[in-house]
């Protein structure tokens, strides 16, 4: 299954899209080694270059400036790079830029998770997700239903619930083949 990029894409990124905590950096990362494929995480790398985490981005430089910051890495990864797996931080696509970038340079695949599956997930992301933090199970249901929209323009979905990260890995792979196969 390795080194197939003629096979798959002609070597377009691949960008994995979706809410925060549904997988993006878990299967991004299964899906590069796979196809031998670097792999860029835009929260890790912008962590990376900031030699700060997420959480300190937000509270000491501002939601601003990390939209900023994450657009540009993500348009410049679009357009001049190929072979990457792409996984995007869960409010990056809401950038009008971003989605331009990637639904035009890349093929998208939206990872998507049921909100009741997706809550159990909760404990174990919160602490590291500043825009979780502080907010009720309400207000974080609403955060999920108004986030529906922007993660509705993709070139594949892969509904993940129920399934192991190897699981959505393959499926998602399978899904790209098959396109590239007509
Ligand atoms: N298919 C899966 N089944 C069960 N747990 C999973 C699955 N995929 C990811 N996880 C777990 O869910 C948590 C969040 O995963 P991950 O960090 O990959 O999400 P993300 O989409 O990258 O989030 P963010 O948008 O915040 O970057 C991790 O603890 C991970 O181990
Ligand atoms: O959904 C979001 O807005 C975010 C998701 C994370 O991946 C980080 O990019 C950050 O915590 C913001
Ligand atoms: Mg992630």
């Amino acid at each position: 299954m390795k080194g197939n990029a003629e096979v798959l894409n002609h070597g377009k990124n691949i960008v994995l899209i979706g809410f925060m905590g549904v997988g993006k950096t878990t299967i991004g990362q299964l899906v590069a080694e796979k196809l031998d494929w670097e792999f860029i995480d835009t929260d890790q790398e912008i962590e990376r270059r900031h030699h700060m985490s997420i959480p300190a981005i937000f509270e000491q430089k501002g939601e601003a400036y990390f939209r900023k910051v994450e657009r540009e890495l993500i348009v410049d990864v679009c357009t001049k790079e190929r072979q990457k797996v792409l996984s995007l931080g869960g409010g990056a696509y809401l950038q009008e830029e971003v989605r331009n970038a990637c639904l035009s340079h890349g093929i998208v695949v939206f990872l998507d998770l049921s909100w009741e599956n997706w809550k159990k997930r909760l404990p174990s992301i919160v602490h590291d997700r500043p825009l979780l933090k502080n907010k009720t199970l309400e207000e974080i249901k609403q955060l999920f239903e108004q986030r529906k929209q922007a993660y509705s323009q993709y070139h594949y979905r892969v509904v993940t619930d129920g399934l192991d990260p190897e699981t959505v890995a393959t499926r998602m792979m399978e899904l790209i083949r098959g396109r590239n196969a007509k």
